[in-house]
């Protein structure tokens, strides 16, 4: 018998009698070892089945077990109007709130903002008026004109804030304007926008943006993401489009079969270009840029943007962008938004649990609970389900059949509570978001942002729960304190004693960006207009 752990994970779960019976972990693979007597190819002794853990640890360690191709197809898209233009968040009471917002936009001859959408084409106004979208926000007034001048961008706004429709309804807008017609080729696809998301579930979501606003138009967009059927994707992709939404690993994938070929490439974006350019993912993002495919920097206009924005990655990101780039920032980068109530606890690990179900009995309804594995994200919504609070989960481990249907699960309001690692940290926009827990912390406080601001989003309200371990989480002391006063929030008094412990240890005051890095290095060239 040759099983992969998927498999088993699968196999189990249809004899799950579990009311959760989708959600899966460590100790059901475990306990379905002990009744096999398997793990992946790898048939167990009598001797070793007690110390299946170990081994099934040692498996994953020694790549043991290969990850199965997957066979899912993600589902069309439902074709009629309503449910196309369901989707997206209403805007909240605080909505009026963002004009206030300071911006600040720097580099050569920033072309003048628009308060409305009137100057996009007819078909684009339609669809603007089906998203209920009354006039631009603050990001939108300012990159709508800067991406039809065709100039490259960096730009910040907070979480929620509209970041996507800011760089999808220009660039619409400029493929209509000057149009130019699908390569078509019988073995591969040549797109005219690419743009670059770090999750699955984001670039579906940017996807279905791009869909909504471009209804009607002659304007093609495909979306490609590992976790799917390849040859239902390949197909697709031969079609050709004129817009690539797109994850790092499966583009590179079509890439180097010779499936997409960036020769007609005009405007490049990266989504959440912080994470992209991390170290995990920026050799994927360098293997496509520096592909020999792609037009150069002068040659097409490359979109950046992100709600944090640390100087480290200013500083990467700058090369991939033409010298006289515009930096654009739309209220303090890398600062959550006021309308998140941000609240902290001082909770060792032991006491978490008990902490969160005195939490959710209160309230569970629209509840994302971040944790830092995948392992602890299964095992809570277990718990949580034998607690009869309905959750689920989402990490990088599930099939991402099981992803998706996670996620719908819990924007259809079926599953009270979701239960997440760091893949559903960014970007994504779901309705009746009321409250955001940190179970774990996250690493950096970026992420903390990110994580966050799945709530409070476009001037609506809500809270995040953030449980801080001192044991873990003391590094985050002095971020933390600036990110609770730069939106205006109370500061615990146990907080503020550790920042003063902590005050020694001090870093660079902008070390978490928000001031265009060529301003504090005088980088710009010195007839520079302002
Ligand atoms: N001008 C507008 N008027 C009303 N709603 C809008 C407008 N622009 C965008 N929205 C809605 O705002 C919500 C948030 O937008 P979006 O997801 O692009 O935010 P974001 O800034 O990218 O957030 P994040 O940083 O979390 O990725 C979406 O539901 C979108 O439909």
């Amino acid at each position: 018998m040759s099983e992969s752990s998927q498999n088993i994970f699968s196999k189990h779960c249809q004899n799950d009698e579990c009311s959760n019976n989708r959600v899966r972990g460590r100790g059901y693979l475990t306990k379905m070892i002990q009744q096999t007597h398997h793990f992946g190819n790898i048939q167990l002794l009598p001797s070793n089945i007690d110390s299946s853990k170990k081994i099934m640890d040692q498996c994953i360690y020694n790549n043991e077990v290969k990850p199965i191709r997957s066979t899912y197809i993600p589902p069309e898209p439902d074709e009629n109007d309503e449910s196309i233009y369901e989707t997206g968040i209403n805007y909240g009471i605080n909505f009026d709130k963002f004009n206030d917002i300071e911006v600040k936009v720097s580099g050569k001859n920033v072309p003048k903002i628009v308060e409305s959408f009137e100057t996009c084409n007819a078909i684009l106004m339609e669809n603007i008026k089906k998203c209920k979208f009354m006039k631009p926000t603050p990001i939108q007034k300012y990159t709508i004109p800067i991406i039809l001048s065709g100039k490259d961008l960096m730009a910040a706004a907070q979480t929620g804030s509209g970041k996507t429709v800011a760089f999808v309804l220009p660039i619409l807008q400029k493929l209509l304007m000057e149009p130019h017609p699908i390569v078509k080729d019988i073995d591969h696809c040549e797109p005219q926008v690419i743009i670059m998301a770090p999750t699955r579930e984001l670039a579906v979501q940017i996807k279905s943006v791009v869909l909504k606003l471009s209804r009607g138009t002659m304007i093609s967009s495909l979306v490609c993401y590992g976790g799917t059927l390849v040859s239902h994707q390949k197909n697709q992709i031969l079609k050709g489009c004129h817009i690539l939404v797109a994850t790092p690993g499966r583009l590179n994938e079509f890439v180097q079969h010779g499936l997409i070929s960036f020769a007609s490439v005009r405007i490049f974006v990266l989504d959440e270009v912080d994470r992209m350019l991390e170290i995990e993912s920026k050799s994927d993002v360098d293997k496509i840029l520096d592909h020999s495919s792609m037009p150069s920097v002068m040659n097409r206009q490359t979109i950046m943007v992100s709600a944090t924005l640390p100087d480290s990655i200013q500083e990467l990101a700058k090369f991939y962008l033409n010298r006289n780039y515009l930096f654009l920032a739309v209220g303090i980068v890398s600062s959550a938004s006021k309308d998140i109530k941000q609240n902290f606890y001082l909770v060792n690990k032991f006491k978490k649990r008990k902490h969160l179900i005195n939490i959710l009995q209160q309230n569970s309804e629209g509840t994302i609970i971040f944790v830092n594995t995948k392992w602890m994200a299964d095992f809570l919504a277990t718990y949580l389900c034998e607690k009869n609070i309905p959750s689920t989960s989402i990490h990088g481990d599930r099939l991402q059949s099981y992803r998706e249907e996670a996620l719908s699960e819990f924007s259809n309001r079926k599953k009270n509570v979701l239960v997440a690692t760091t893949v559903a940290s960014r970007g994504l926009d779901i309705k009746y978001v009321n409250h955001v827990i940190n179970y774990d912390m996250p690493q950096e406080i970026e992420e903390y942002i990110h994580r966050i601001g799945r709530t409070g989003r476009l001037g609506n309200t809500g809270i995040a729960t953030s449980f801080f371990d001192i044991e873990h989480d003391y590094h985050l002391v002095e971020p933390i304190i600036k990110t609770l006063s730069s939106a205006s929030q109370e500061i615990p008094y146990w907080l503020l004693k550790l920042g003063q412990e902590a005050k020694d240890k001090s870093v660079d005051d902008d070390q978490y960006g928000g001031t265009d890095i060529r301003i504090k290095s005088n980088k710009f060239d010195e007839n520079e207009e302002w």
